[in-house]
């Protein structure tokens, strides 16, 4: 027996930083938005042993993987006897802001419920996902939604227009720890506003959602990268209406009516080392 789940990826239409709390953790504020790309989860039951392959953008199948530590983490709080082979389809860039690990894990943990009928409802796989990563109950909601807390506290929010949506990840990737390390709080000028942004969603216009975009961490990558300023300049060149960085980065994102229009303007970019990928909020 066995099942396909897609694991999506996302973007953050806004992303403010609170507070550092004890932990080393922060406190956050931000919108989070599903957007069609995906990776693809082929799961088959088996005894006890849990197997991964991968194929598609590069990434390790080590024990590191989040696959394998969301099916060990649920084969540990259940006790159950049951393995799986797993086979990954990764599409979505590795270490970009994008939630590729977190949206892994949480496919993982929803199909290995369903596989292992273990009956666990979506939010005691949220419980469980939070120790995995902070944007792995989210991935578990989809949609669009406010993150609080560490990301884990979640409020859905009403369908968002299906805008398209220009990706561009440069070779690079970044350590989400790092760039958290880097922010002093204290030192914000500017936040985004939460509440301005959902009402411009409610509204659905383009325009006004771009002008809402907003996201913290954005200072201290493009600090370390410089180069992701120029990407920002040529989305909005090309005709992107809003242009921002998604979660810790590199990935930048330009904002389109459509999906139609973002291939179209993904077609236009001549940026030498990045990958370009045209998509749609979901
Ligand atoms: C920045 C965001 C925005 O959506 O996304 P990405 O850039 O990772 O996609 C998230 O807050 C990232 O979520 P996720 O990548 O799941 O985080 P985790 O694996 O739990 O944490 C990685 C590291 O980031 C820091 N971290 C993470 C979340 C948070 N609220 N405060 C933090 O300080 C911690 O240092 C932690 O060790
Ligand atoms: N299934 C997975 N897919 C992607 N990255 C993974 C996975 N499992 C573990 N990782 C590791 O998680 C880290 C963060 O990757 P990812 O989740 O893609 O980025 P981000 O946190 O920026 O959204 C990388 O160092 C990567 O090696």
């Amino acid at each position: 027996m066995g099942l396909t789940i897609k694991a999506h990826g996302k973007i953050n239409l806004t992303l403010d930083v609170l507070s550092r709390r004890p932990d080393g953790y922060h406190d956050v504020e931000m919108i989070m938005q599903s957007i069609a790309l995906h990776d693809t989860l082929r799961i088959e039951d088996q005894e006890e042993e849990i197997m991964l392959t991968a194929a598609g953008q590069p990434v390790s199948i080590d024990e590191d993987n989040l696959i394998i530590k969301a099916a060990r983490l649920l084969q540990q709080q259940t006790g159950t006897q049951r393995g799986a082979k797993i086979h990954l389809q990764k599409e979505i860039p590795v270490a970009a802001g994008l939630a590729g690990g977190s949206t892994d894990a949480a496919a993982t943990l929803r199909g290995l419920n369903e596989l292992w009928q273990l009956g666990l409802s979506r939010k005691q796989l949220m419980e469980l996902g939070v120790r995995l990563g902070a944007d792995v109950p989210f991935c578990l909601l989809g949609g669009t939604a406010i993150a609080r807390g560490i990301g884990e506290e979640l409020t859905p929010l009403p369908a968002a227009p299906n805008f398209g949506v220009v990706l561009v990840k440069p070779a690079f990737g970044v350590s989400t720890a790092a760039v958290y390390r880097g922010l002093n709080v204290a030192s914000l000028r500017q936040h985004p506003r939460t509440n301005s942004m959902v009402d411009a969603l409610r509204f659905g216009q383009l325009s006004a959602v771009a002008d809402e975009l907003g996201n913290v961490l954005e200072s201290v990558t493009l600090g370390l990268y410089p180069e992701l300023q120029e990407i920002k300049e040529t989305l909005t060149e090309v005709g992107c209406q809003g242009v921002l960085m998604s979660g810790s980065g590199p990935t930048i994102f330009g904002l389109t009516e459509d999906a139609a229009a973002a291939i179209k303007l993904a077609r236009q970019l001549a940026l030498p080392n990045c990958k370009v990928v045209a998509t749609a909020m979901v």
